[in-house]
């Protein structure tokens, strides 16, 4: 089946929330909700599609995007590959020039029941940060631990993975509501990096999978928001994506301090696994906020990192 190419914007207004259009009753997906946009025409850049896409539609210029997340889906009918972009400032006040409804709605109200099937990535995209901060292993001083997390939600983190292999199911639980508790200060989500039953009984806001725990799935564990998982090759992304995780991890995209030797992919390589993946998912690796545009260009939702986050000098939502 022919593939078509499809640019769609997220247009994101000072509160947060993302604009939707009504698809005509009469058209594909008709009826659903979408993220506005349409088909790129030959010899086009996906940039100028979005550009005259946004002025046929709504009326508006964009000023400020950059990409959110490319969804290939393939439909009974057709096969679309959906390059969404993020756009945060733009000139002209956005109207349904052809007469389409529109509404703003919070990330966390787009239902994706209301949006064609191909959406529900870009819905968890829209949800999630573009830093994800991995915890070093806490050493014996929990308070200076306690102490660099919260610099770290000062700084904008707003999801962090508790990853502490040392520690026994007792002390890990007894740190994680610690952590926890800072962190809904600032309304950040904390996934326990464990056997997904103790981050359940323990009221994680979510669990991360090693690539052995999620190689042992045949379907999403119980979560109370995320399910995440860490993946190397296009094998873990795929069944990431068929059990329902939310999100994946990719890497490692350059060397590291903490897994030296590992194979490093680069950003072509991360670049054609992220592409095909069916989830957002974030480049590690030796990366930090500043690699964030990099990460970006190259399909990430954005970076997570150990080193680079724990005491980086700022991290943009
Ligand atoms: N703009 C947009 N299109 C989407 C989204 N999700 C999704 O699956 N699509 C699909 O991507 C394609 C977009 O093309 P389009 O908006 O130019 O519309 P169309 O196919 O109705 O045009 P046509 O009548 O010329 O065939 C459609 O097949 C649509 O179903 C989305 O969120 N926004």
């Amino acid at each position: 089946m022919r593939v078509v190419h499809v640019v769609a914007a997220a247009l994101i207004d000072a509160e947060g929330r993302v604009l939707v259009a009504r698809r005509p009753e009469d058209v594909h997906q008709g009826g659903l909700w979408e993220f506005p946009g349409g088909k790129v025409e030959p010899g086009e850049r996906a940039e100028e599609a979005l550009a005259r896409e946004l002025d046929e539609e709504l009326g508006v210029r964009p000023l400020a995007a950059r990409p959110l997340i490319r969804v290939h889906h393939a439909y009974p009918d057709k096969a679309v590959c959906l390059d969404v972009w993020r756009v945060t400032r733009w000139d002209g006040e956005a109207h349904g020039r052809e007469g389409q409804p529109l509404a703003w709605w919070a990330p966390a109200d787009c239902d994706p029941a209301r949006f064609p099937a191909a959406d529900g990535p870009i819905i968890t995209a829209l949800r999630l940060p573009a830093t994800y901060l991995i915890t070093p292993e806490p050493g014996d001083d929990r308070a200076a631990f306690l102490d660099t997390v919260e610099a770290a939600l000062q700084r904008g983190v707003r999801l962090l993975q508790l990853r502490a292999k040392t520690l026994a199911p007792a002390a890990l639980a007894e740190l994680h509501g610690r952590v926890q508790a800072l962190a809904h200060r600032f309304e950040a989500h904390v996934l326990l990096n464990a056997e997904p039953a103790l981050a359940a009984a323990i009221g994680a806001d979510g669990v991360h999978l090693s690539t052995a725990a999620l190689r042992a799935l045949d379907r999403r564990p119980p979560a109370r928001h995320w399910v995440a998982a860490s993946c190397h090759d296009a094998d873990e992304l795929a069944h990431a994506a068929r059990i329902g995780v939310d999100f994946a991890v990719l890497g490692p995209v350059a060397a590291t301090a903490t897994h030296p030797g590992a194979p490093v992919l680069g950003w072509q390589r991360f670049a054609a696994l992220a592409g095909a993946a069916a989830l957002p998912v974030f480049a590690l690796g030796g990366l930090a906020p500043a690699d964030l545009d990099a990460a970006w260009r190259h399909g990430a939702q954005g970076v997570a990192a150990i080193r680079g986050l724990w005491s980086a000098p700022n991290a943009r939502a």
